[in-house]
């Protein structure tokens, strides 16, 4: 099979890991690029590190560009990928890493986001119940975004297990890849090293209704998700640790054996040995998960501890995995869960 590739967004961050893994992908071909303010520049200017592409020249981002491609990835900002896929057809497969059409609801939309709610498509984190059977055959993937693929992961075990009550805590630290390439005045290196900092405390993140959506369709009732995010002084990666009140009668034993059924099958998540803990280190680029649980008795909570590379498993990884599904290939294809160390 040949698949050929249009990537909408090469010149930011989640493109170009994008472009990254589409490289050693064996059914893909890469096509058109395209870009917004840096349209007109060559890719080895913008991505230095892709240098079997470094003469390509970014095209502007206009649907008649990326036409002609059996996949088209749109890595763009939210809120601009609706229109640009609007206008291609239905025949083509679009992956969309964007938010525009993660969520169901509407108000959530609107409340988070401050504009028309687009629509909403399969939603690209192949490991949650239900979730893979409607990437088969998809011709229109929403790629999750990178705290909710690694709260997702993380706890919905324990929803599926009826183990936990419907209110959850997370405290997740995020590299700063994650607030994209643009240039923002807390993000300047001078004020990232060598500090941790909180922000959208209280309920403010807007990754909190998508988290809320994928573990209330597991628990099968509303969950509650209170979130804080942190910002890591490191490039990549989340480490998102999650906890829940267990329901009466949970021990170690049955959250412990949750989560091996849930993960059993699973090729990219790790459910590490007991007493062994997650690390950003030991995924970096990779598609890998790690996760560890435990259960505090004391407490009468659960623990489950995630983490991710937010540029790959929490965004390009996740495409690709995705579009394998979609497109009937097997879902490691091109991908690999071997990080880099140290
Ligand atoms: N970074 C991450 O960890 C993750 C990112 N994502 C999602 O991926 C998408 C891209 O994010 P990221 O790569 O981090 O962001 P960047 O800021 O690094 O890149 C944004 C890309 O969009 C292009 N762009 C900017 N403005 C417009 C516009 N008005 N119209 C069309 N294209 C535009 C830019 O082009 P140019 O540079 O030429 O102006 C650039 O290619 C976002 O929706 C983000 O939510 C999802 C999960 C994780
Ligand atoms: C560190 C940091 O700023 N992270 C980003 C999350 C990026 C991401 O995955 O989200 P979207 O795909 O929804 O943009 C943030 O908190 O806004």
């Amino acid at each position: 099979m040949v698949v050929r590739a249009a990537v909408a967004g090469a010149s930011g961050y989640a493109g170009g890991e994008l472009l990254r893994l589409l490289l050693a992908h064996p059914e893909v071909e890469i096509g058109v690029l395209t870009g917004h303010s840096n349209a007109g520049q060559r890719l080895g200017t913008l991505q230095p590190h892709l240098l079997p592409l470094a003469d390509r020249v970014l095209a502007p981002t206009t649907a008649e560009a990326l036409a002609g491609h059996d996949v088209v990835f749109l890595a763009l900002p939210h809120g601009q990928s609706a229109a640009v896929a609007e206008q291609l057809g239905g025949e083509v497969l679009v992956v969309d890493m964007g938010a525009d059409f993660r969520l169901e609801d509407a108000a959530d939309w609107e409340k988070f986001y401050g504009s028309a709610h687009a629509g909403t498509w399969p939603y690209g984190l192949p490991e949650l119940p239900g979730a893979r059977a409607a990437l088969e055959g998809s011709k229109r993937i929403a790629v999750p975004g990178c705290y909710p693929t690694a709260v997702s992961l993380a706890l919905f075990p324990a929803y599926a297990g009826g183990l936990a009550e419907p209110e959850a805590v997370i405290t997740a630290a995020s590299g700063t890849s994650g607030a994209g390439k643009a240039l923002k005045p807390h993000l300047l290196g001078s004020e990232v090293m060598g500090s941790m900092s909180p922000y959208g405390v209280g309920g403010g993140h807007r990754h909190t209704p998508e988290m809320i959506q994928n573990l209330s369709a597991v628990a099968g009732e509303r969950v509650t998700v209170s979130f804080t995010p942190t910002l890591a002084p490191m490039p990549r990666g989340i480490l998102a640790t999650c906890s829940a009140r267990a329901k009466p009668g949970t021990t170690a034993d049955t959250v412990r054996a949750a989560y091996e059924k849930a993960y059993a099958d699973e090729p990219f998540v790790h459910l590490l040995p007991e007493g062994q803990w997650p690390a950003t280190a030991s995924v970096y680029g990779s598609n890998a998960v790690q996760i560890q649980v435990a259960h505090d008795g004391a407490a009468g909570r659960i623990i489950a501890i995630s983490a991710i590379d937010n540029l790959t498993k929490g965004t390009a990884g996740g495409a690709v995995q995705s579009m394998n599904i979609a497109l009937g290939l097997d879902q490691t294809t091109g991908l690999s869960t071997i990080g880099v160390a140290p």
